[in-house]
């Protein structure tokens, strides 16, 4: 592994500090120069791992450090070296340590060498006897420091999950995310992709109560190389957005409206769910997110699907014409903090109350859309009850004509079912992303 992947990782994290978002500056950095695979590994392994473990590393340098208020860029560095000396364990320690100093020359601290080293050798010393890392008595600010999360995300799942949960859930918000497949069972079937994968050398597994579902638990490299891409037998999606689709229920013939459906995970499963017979709106406000939507329903050969661009608060065209809608609401994305690094600094309390907003609206304006006695689904991917539950109970508390629907127990979503009536998918439980899903009735 070379310096060059370690000053590509700083350049990297240096664009996040200004503003770019985690995945857009790895992308930038890796087409600068050509990586060897392992290489870009190590690259991407940095710079998420610091981002996602920046309270954590923060703190102990703020425990460590003899010098206080260092420079910006420095700080980076010494995430750096903290990080693999703390996360990675496959880098040995003096490697670690020679290759931050090293880092600190290239940039502009030739100065600051003496201390960079002292601090992590300081680090590893007083790592031989216990975790250097001191923690606060405030539990929730114990997690956050532990785990590295803001506090406020801390309290929203303590208060829902307590201490033990949340402390689980943390942990695997910290995991590397699997890939899910969902095969298209309009083109091919789970055992063809299963067999598929198999003779190409890829581990898949099936997932529990999910019939579409295969998972790859070893990554997959470019998904574009494996089996079946090209002829549309499958396209990526978590276990528990497979879910939402079941849980929508669609039939044959049907007119569904999809209120926020780009990139079409899901416009796609409820398209194949009804055997590719009826209509499907996927309306979404972005056109370049319908763009994509548009390749991967022409990859996967759908024909039911039709694209309607707009604000879902305001289409009045499709009022009383569908049998069902989903909202697969735009959200503060708690559920799938392991899919994006930067996601837990991004979003805050404010945020959450704003995207609240938004929700209930176009909750109210598209439950307008469905048919008496139609049903709509409202989904989130995160694990917020702001977000989740007081927007359903504020619909219901206006609306005396809706109910919530449970599904029958033999449904796909029963094993998942809370005793309100929806569903809550929990990371460190069911091992898919975190998911809020609820059906409704209008009667
Ligand atoms: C969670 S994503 C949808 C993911 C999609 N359902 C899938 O499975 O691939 C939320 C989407 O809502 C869209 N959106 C946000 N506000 C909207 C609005 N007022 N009207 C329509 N679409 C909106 C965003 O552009 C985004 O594509």
């Amino acid at each position: 592994m070379t310096q060059t992947s370690r000053q590509l990782a700083f350049l990297a994290l240096r664009l996040i500090k200004k503003g770019a978002f985690a995945d857009v500056a790895v992308d930038k950095v890796l087409h600068q120069t050509e990586l060897s695979a392992v290489d870009r590994r190590l690259l991407t392994e940095l710079v998420y791992g610091c981002v996602r473990r920046q309270r954590t590393l923060d703190t102990l340098i703020d425990q460590l450090a003899t010098k206080k208020d260092q420079p910006p860029d420095l700080r980076i560095i010494l995430h750096l070296g903290l990080y693999q000396l703390r996360y990675l364990n496959q880098i040995p320690a003096s490697a670690a340590v020679n290759t931050t100093v090293e880092l600190a020359k290239q940039n502009g601290f030739s100065g600051l060498t003496g201390f960079v080293n002292g601090l992590l050798r300081q680090y590893l010393r007083a790592s031989e006897a216990s975790d250097p890392l001191k923690l606060p008595d405030d539990p929730i600010e114990r997690l956050g420091v532990l785990h590295s999360f803001p506090d406020w995300i801390v309290q929203v799942w303590l208060d829902q999950f307590g201490l033990a949960e949340t402390e689980k859930l943390c942990e695997s918000m910290n995991q590397p995310p699997h890939i899910d497949l969902r095969v298209n069972t309009l083109r091919s079937s789970l055992s063809e992709v299963e067999a598929a994968m198999q003779s190409a050398g890829i581990p898949v597994e099936r997932v529990p109560h999910l019939p579409q579902a295969l998972r790859l638990p070893q990554g997959s490299g470019a998904i574009q190389n494996l089996p079946g891409f090209q002829e549309g037998w499958w396209i990526v999606q978590d276990s528990s957005a497979q879910l939402v689709g079941y849980l929508v229920d669609p039939q044959p013939g049907e007119v569904i409206a999809d209120a926020c459906a780009a990139p079409g995970g899901k416009t796609m499963h409820l398209a194949e769910l009804m055997h590719d017979h009826g209509t499907v709106w996927a309306c979404d406000r972005t056109p370049s997110r319908l763009k994509r939507l548009q390749q991967n329903v022409d990859r996967l050969g759908l024909k039911s699907i039709q694209i309607c661009i707009g604000d879902s608060r305001d289409l009045p065209q499709l009022v009383g014409q569908c049998d069902r809608v989903l909202i697969d609401a735009p959200c503060s994305g708690l559920g799938t903090l392991n899919r994006h690094a930067d996601a837990r600094w991004r979003q805050n309390p404010e945020t959450v109350q704003e995207l609240s907003q938004l929700q209930r609206e176009i909750l109210n304006h598209t439950a307008s859309w469905v048919k008496p006695k139609g049903s709509l689904v409202y989904a989130t991917c995160t694990l917020h009850p702001v977000e989740n539950e007081s927007v359903i109970q504020n619909f219901l508390s206006q609306h005396s004509d809706w109910r919530i629907e449970r599904p029958e127990s033999d449904a796909t979503i029963a094993p998942f079912l809370q005793p309100e009536g929806w569903a809550k998918v929990l990371p460190h439980q069911q091992v898919m992303d975190g998911f809020f899903m609820i059906r409704l009735k209008r009667v």
